[in-house]
């Protein structure tokens, strides 16, 4: 059932690269090391009306280093963290399963784990996005894959300056908004 209102743009931000440094299944609060400048760029979303969404593979679930609650908790966190400094998360996907899970529940190829675009469609579903102006934040490849497989463009992060980048992709994706 896709919520009501006006279609608008969404950015879909992957979490471990991109919200926090990689520092690897971070599963809790005490393991997480905010990007520098992450509020900014997500303010920055916000303000240019996007919707901003969280995508992210946590097969630490899978593997038996941390439960799904744990995940939710450390989302719920997250997002009164950012709240708490004017920057907007409107929803948060996560994938807890990987084919070499150690948890029987857990342990299967699913279609919402990136680089499938299940998370990402699921998403587009539930809220009124215009996919023609969304894109893809990620620090792994396969970020960009599931991207592409939704369609829509996928920008590579890798640097420290998230805002920055941000603003570099808003620019571009006005440019080629303007070329069509
Ligand atoms: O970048 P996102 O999607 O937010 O999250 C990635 C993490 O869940 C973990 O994904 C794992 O890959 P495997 O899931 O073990 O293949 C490893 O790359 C870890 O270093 C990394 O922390
Ligand atoms: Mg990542
Ligand atoms: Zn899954």
């Amino acid at each position: 059932m896709t919520a009501p209102g006006p279609r608008r743009p969404a950015a879909f931000l992957d979490r471990d690269g991109v919200i926090n440094y990689n520092d690897h299944y971070v599963g809790t609060r005490d393991r997480l090391r905010w990007m520098p400048g992450i509020a900014a760029a997500i303010r920055q979303l916000n303000a240019a009306g996007y919707y901003v969404f969280i995508i992210t593979n946590q097969s630490g679930v899978a593997r038996g280093m941390f439960g799904e609650d744990d995940v939710r908790a450390l989302h719920r966190w997250m997002l009164e963290e950012l709240n708490a400094q004017g920057a907007r998360i409107d929803d948060v996907r996560f994938c807890p399963h990987h084919v070499d899970g150690t948890i029987d529940a857990y342990r299967l190829a699913c279609e919402h784990r990136k680089p499938g675009p299940g998370m990402i469609l699921d998403l587009a579903k539930a809220w009124p996005v215009d996919m023609t102006r969304s894109f893809v934040i990620g620090d792994s490849a396969s970020d960009i894959e599931a991207a592409q497989a939704a369609g829509i463009p996928g920008f590579r992060f890798e640097g420290e300056d998230i805002d920055g980048f941000v603003k570099q992709v808003l620019i571009e994706m006005q440019r080629a908004a303007a070329s069509n």
